[in-house]
């Protein structure tokens, strides 16, 4: 079976200017917001992506999925799955630039079923930059680093100000968060 996939960057780009703050290779990065679905320990039902910041302006999340996130009978909902790598692309994008950046459109190549109780092993890689413009992809490894890819995805974020949050967002929650995130030694080394 043969699948087209598109150029990817689609434009011209520029290496991404890893900030020189940037965690180190290795470092466990914890959730971004605590009440986050992708990644926060406050969201029972939640996708509780842990990652890791890798080498070569990678990031290595993983996902379990569990009976709270089936689509069919034991098999994981799609539409989770590319949640859990919204989430993953969006920290490697975060954790890398160091800025606010949010998903513009995100694609994804479904490959294989996901089950219940599987473990997808994420790969997230940052692909350069145009402007405001961020492209990032990953592919998702079923239960190894080394396991078959079960799923792909290429994702555009756009770089926006502090007020995308504040403006659109709960103003009181972002204050609290900033705050907190003072504390982090992942996002304040
Ligand atoms: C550590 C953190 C982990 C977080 C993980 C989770 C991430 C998320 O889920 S974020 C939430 C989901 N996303 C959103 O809510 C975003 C909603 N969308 C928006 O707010 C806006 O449309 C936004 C900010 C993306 C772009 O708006 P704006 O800032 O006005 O910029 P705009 O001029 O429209 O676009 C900027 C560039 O991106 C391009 N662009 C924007 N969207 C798209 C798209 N869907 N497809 C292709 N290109 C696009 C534009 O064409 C433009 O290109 P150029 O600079 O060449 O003209």
């Amino acid at each position: 079976m043969s699948r087209n996939v598109p150029d990817w960057p689609p434009v011209d780009v520029e290496p991404v200017p890893v900030h020189p703050k940037a965690p180190q290779a290795g470092t466990k990065l914890g959730p971004h917001y605590s009440e986050c679905f992708g990644c926060g320990d406050e969201v029972p039902t939640g996708l509780r992506l842990q990652s890791t910041m890798g080498d070569e302006h990678t990031v290595h999340s993983q996902f379990t999925v569990t009976a709270a996130h089936q689509g069919a009978p034991g098999l994981a909902h799609g539409g989770l799955l590319a949640a859990a790598f919204d989430e993953a692309l969006g920290a490697t994008v975060g954790y890398q630039l160091r800025k606010p950046a949010v998903t513009g459109r995100l694609e994804t190549d479904f490959l294989r079923p996901v089950p219940v109780g599987s473990t997808l092993f994420i790969v997230g890689k940052l692909d350069g930059m145009a402007g405001r413009k961020v492209y990032v992809s990953a592919n998702g490894h079923l239960d190894a680093e080394d396991g078959p890819i079960a799923l792909r995805a290429r994702a555009l974020f756009v770089i926006v100000a502090v007020e995308h949050f504040t403006t659109h967002g709960d103003k009181d929650a972002i204050a609290k968060l900033s705050a907190s995130s003072q504390k982090r030694p992942d996002l304040n080394p």
